[in-house]
């Protein structure tokens, strides 16, 4: 896909990945709205985009993607302010391991994921009047590796591989012109592993040691991986994984044993 005037919605854009995800998309010349619960970091990263790139490109919408009027006022105004959406990144996730948080981490990234995958689709799909696209959902490779520090993390996050893998092999989805791919880091220089603690995790101390030993990546790397997706055509229910020792690899799936 030829990026330049795309328009592209990222959500919890306003820090970490999101707003890396934001920055390489405006730099390939795409219209870009992002959301975020926090509208003061999200309006002030909009003021800041604003000064680098033209600030006729960047829209910042205060939204949670545990709402559902929200999401869906979210599209609207989008359509409205850019015109159809090509692009779209389900990027807003959270840790957490101690009750009753745990129970959040499932509704942001489950519930939140499906949602803006699901209104992605109903705007994208040229059956149902949108233009096409593609989806990119950010799950984790602890969505696919134990994560003996974070169960409920890795759970949510193996619910968002298979949630769009298995729309990415949706023949009328793919026939209304829209690609879904899931991108699966390892550890980035976020907030999310720099704050890490014994609310987020179990042992928090053995966590760190853990990542550290494994190597942080920038959010850099991680953009990078997600510009591939986007431009690749040929992607469709693609798991891209990143990590600091082995760079982008496309993890394969066992066939169906029907198959
Ligand atoms: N940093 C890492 O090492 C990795 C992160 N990920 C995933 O990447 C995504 C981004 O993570 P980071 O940038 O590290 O986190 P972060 O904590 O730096 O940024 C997350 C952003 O999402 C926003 N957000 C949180 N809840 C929200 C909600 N309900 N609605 C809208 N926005 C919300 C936050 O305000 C924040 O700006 C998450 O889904 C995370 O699970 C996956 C693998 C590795
Ligand atoms: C505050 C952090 C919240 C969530 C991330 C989390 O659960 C961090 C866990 C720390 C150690 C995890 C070890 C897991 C090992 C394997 O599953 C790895 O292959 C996973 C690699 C990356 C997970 C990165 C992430 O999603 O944050």
């Amino acid at each position: 896909m030829d990026i330049t005037g795309k328009v592209a919605i990222v959500t919890g854009g306003a820090q970490g990945l999101g707003k890396a995800f934001v920055e390489v998309l405006l730099d390939n010349g795409a219209k870009v709205c992002f959301t975020d619960i926090r509208g003061e970091e999200g309006r002030g990263v909009a003021d800041e985009l604003g000064k680098i790139y033209s600030p006729n490109n960047i829209l910042f919408v205060e939204c949670d993607v545990t709402s559902h009027s929200g999401m869906e006022g979210l599209f609207s105004t989008v359509k409205e302010k850019f015109g159809p959406i090509n692009i779209l990144c389900n990027n807003a996730g959270i840790g957490g391991e101690a009750f009753p948080l745990w129970e959040k981490v499932v509704d942001i990234n489950v519930k939140g994921t499906i949602r803006g995958t699901l209104l992605g689709l109903n705007n994208m799909r040229t059956d149902c009047g949108g233009v096409g696209g593609t989806i990119i959902n950010i799950a984790s490779l602890a969505g696919i590796n134990p994560n003996p520090f974070g169960p409920v993390y890795a759970a949510t996050k193996a619910a968002i591989i298979q949630l769009t893998r298995s729309w990415a092999a949706n023949p009328a989805v793919l026939k209304a012109g829209v690609r879904l791919n899931v991108i699966c880091p390892s550890f980035a220089d976020t907030t999310m592993v720099r704050d890490i603690s014994e609310e987020m995790v179990y042992n928090s101390t053995a966590a760190q040691d853990f990542i550290e030993k494994i190597g942080i990546m920038t959010t850099g790397d991680v953009a990078q991986a997600f510009l591939r997706l986007v431009k690749d055509e040929t992607k469709n229910g693609s798991i891209l994984s990143v990590t600091k020792q082995q760079g982008q690899n496309f993890i394969e799936v066992r066939p169906h044993p029907v198959d």
